[in-house]
């Protein structure tokens, strides 16, 4: 028979801790534990009895936190062995369970739910609950459960924050924390974050200014970094700038968790930011990847031209949906066969992703041959007051949008716009859902045997146009794809796969890539790369189903050729910092990657005492616990 062994722990006061290990065969060990790490706050902690990173000594950990630690705890799946030496025998019910048989059961569990919303929150749960298992679901459900954990069920995540609202998985750091941010991230406890992805909460997906309930979005990215690229989840930071919000609607919901006041704008906002950025790499090294996620477009192409060579940082909704969209045109190249410069472009939307778009497909037509200025000339933009032209205020034309401009006169619809340029590629990113009407539609089929449509624009509810309506009214012709997933559609007897154009297929493959290189600054080729990674991860067959992208069940390969070419590129233009450069990129990569398969909760060293040599009961001092004498 097993020995019942527990173990409990004791505190001797606020600065020691004894650790006082039992079986039934009496205590067998007790130490003073010297595995203090000081804090500058003056407390002390425990490194073994804290969990985090890859943890060292699970075993140390005290019985019940196996269960309620996230990190260590495997529910059913503890063997009996594990349960007995945890101290945690009794704790659960008798039956044991394979981490498979969970999975089923999450999947079950979470299909019981008719509202979106509802299993967002059993999802957060669980993850809360169990990480191991939330990952394992997550990744052998891409399918069903990214829409769920991310777009579009995020975005009224973010929206009924205030009252969904459970537990912290991300930093808040406010504009009254200037001058000490950096006390606010050494709260964070973690010590190896390696990735951190930002907001302010400005322009959460198309909903607009969320303030502090934009947190959903960092949170939802980086669970994608873990779920699609397997970026350890210790090593990823959500963290959400507070500087107020503009949002009056907000500012009067009682339910609102943020700082009740109009955003700080201006130089007091710019020296946040600032702060930001340096206390960051002072916690967590010169190499940190830095994600900007869902500014206003002003601040987010601030923010990147201040911070791309200074940091390790892109923004992912100018350089992520770049790249997503350039992966979609190069795919549909292969159905059309035409070159990327023999296809004019009308962008619906002028903002930070439109223009971050439209500057990549610029750049990689100049690689195809074309003078920048011949590029721009093949690309037309359109924003609220119509078609970007020449004779607008170079005072509003922002980020670039200036150079898009045309010598034409003004024309208000996009309609007008499409009959006058004839383009072969139709791009939403304007927030305004239905505007690609059907009349818009049937003069993009009728100038083009395949016109390509990228309906970007999230969540659902803001797509330019359904995938049904794209099919419908371009007699199923279109190259369609878009930001938020939509079903397959029927038309006419044969069932159409669409493609979710979202940088969901960029920015985990690329984090993935940069933190197994340690590149110090993200240059645009990176997007390039990325792009052309997606693009030849498409098979025929897939091509020939109507979608532009690789089906999300196959994301994580994507993400992992992604993190390989990076290598290649990063290796070759003597741009990595980790070295000696690995031969094998795929294996290197490989190395980095987190495992959601639960791993045995006892040291592999541990053995069992034969029943003839067990040690005798030790006489040992009295210990003192608060006041009271214990043996
Ligand atoms: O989050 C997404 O699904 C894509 C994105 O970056 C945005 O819409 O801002
Ligand atoms: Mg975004």
């Amino acid at each position: 028979m097993l020995p019942a062994v527990s173990r409990s722990l004791l505190s001797n006061g606020p600065t020691s801790r004894i650790v006082l290990t039992s079986c039934r065969h009496g205590i067998i060990g007790v130490a003073p534990c010297n595995n203090s790490t000081s804090f500058e706050n003056g407390l002390q902690r425990c490194k073994f009895h804290s969990v985090g990173g890859k943890i060292i000594s699970p075993s140390q950990v005290k019985g019940i936190d196996h269960l309620r630690d996230p990190r260590l705890n495997k529910g059913l799946a503890f063997t009996l062995e594990e349960r007995q030496l945890l101290g945690i025998h009794g704790l659960q019910p008798p039956r044991f369970k394979t981490q498979e048989e969970q999975i089923e059961i999450c999947q079950e569990s979470v299909r019981r739910y008719n509202d979106d919303l509802n299993k967002y929150l059993y999802l957060a749960e669980l993850q809360d609950r169990n990480e191991k298992l939330f990952f394992g679901l997550l990744m052998e459900n891409v399918e069903e459960l990214m829409p769920i954990v991310y777009t579009p069920t995020v975005g009224l995540a973010c929206q009924k924050f205030g009252l969904i609202y459970r537990r912290p998985r991300g930093l808040f750091i406010t504009i009254n924390d200037r001058g000490h941010i950096l006390d606010v991230l050494k709260n964070w406890p973690e010590e190896s974050v390696r990735c951190v992805c930002v907001t302010d909460g400005q322009r959460i997906l198309g909903l607009g200014d969320l303030g502090a309930q934009g947190m959903g979005i960092p949170v939802g990215k980086l669970a994608l970094y873990t779920a699609l690229a397997g970026i350890p989840p210790y090593q990823c930071l959500p963290v959400l700038l507070d500087v107020g919000t503009n949002n009056e609607n907000l500012l009067e919901d009682p339910l609102y968790v943020g700082l009740r006041h109009k955003r700080v704008t201006g130089v007091d906002y710019d020296e946040f930011v600032d702060e930001f950025m340096e206390a960051v790499v002072r916690r967590y090294g010169q190499n940190t990847l830095i994600q900007f996620e869902d500014f206003a477009s002003p601040n987010a192409f601030k923010f990147l031209n201040k911070y791309r060579n200074q940091y390790c940082t892109f923004n992912d909704d100018i350089q992520g949906t770049a790249s997503v969209v350039l992966a979609g045109v190069q795919a549909a190249q292969r159905v059309t066969g035409k070159t990327l410069p023999q296809n004019k472009f009308v962008f619906f939307g002028a903002g930070a992703a439109a223009l971050g778009i439209a500057s990549l497909i610029a750049q990689a037509m100049v690689m195809e041959g074309l003078s920048l200025q011949q590029a721009r000339d093949q690309i037309w933009m359109m924003d609220i007051d119509g078609l970007v032209t020449k004779d607008r205020d170079p005072k509003s034309l922002l980020g670039g949008l200036g150079h898009f401009a045309k010598d034409k006169p003004p024309l208000r619809t996009l309609i007008d716009v499409v009959n006058e340029v004839k383009p072969q590629v139709l791009i939403g990113a304007s927030t305004a859902a239905g505007t690609f009407t059907p009349e818009v539609l049937n003069s993009m089929a009728k100038t083009n045997e395949r016109p390509i449509i990228f309906a970007l624009s999230n969540p659902t509810s803001k797509a330019e146009c359904t995938a049904e309506q794209a099919f419908i009214h371009t007699q199923g012709r279109c190259l369609f794809s878009s930001g938020s997933p939509f079903p397959p559609v029927e038309y006419e007897g044969k069932i159409y796969k669409t493609g979710q154009g979202n940088n969901a297929y960029i920015f985990p493959g690329v984090a993935l890539g940069i933190l197994a290189t340690g590149m110090y600054h993200i240059k645009e080729e990176v997007f390039l790369i990325a792009a052309k990674a997606v693009a030849e991860t498409l098979t025929p067959a897939e091509l020939e189903s109507g979608t532009l992208y690789p089906p999300l069940k196959q994301i994580q390969n994507v993400s992992m050729h992604i993190a390989v070419k990076l290598c290649e590129y990063a290796y070759e233009k003597g741009l990595a910092s980790v070295y000696p450069e690995p031969q094998d990129k795929m294996a290197w990569v490989k190395t980095k990657i987190f495992s959601y398969k639960y791993e045995p909760s006892l040291p592999d060293t541990y053995q069992w005492p034969e029943a003839d040599t067990v040690k005798p009961k030790r006489e040992i001092k009295p210990v003192t616990v608060h006041g009271a004498t214990k043996a």
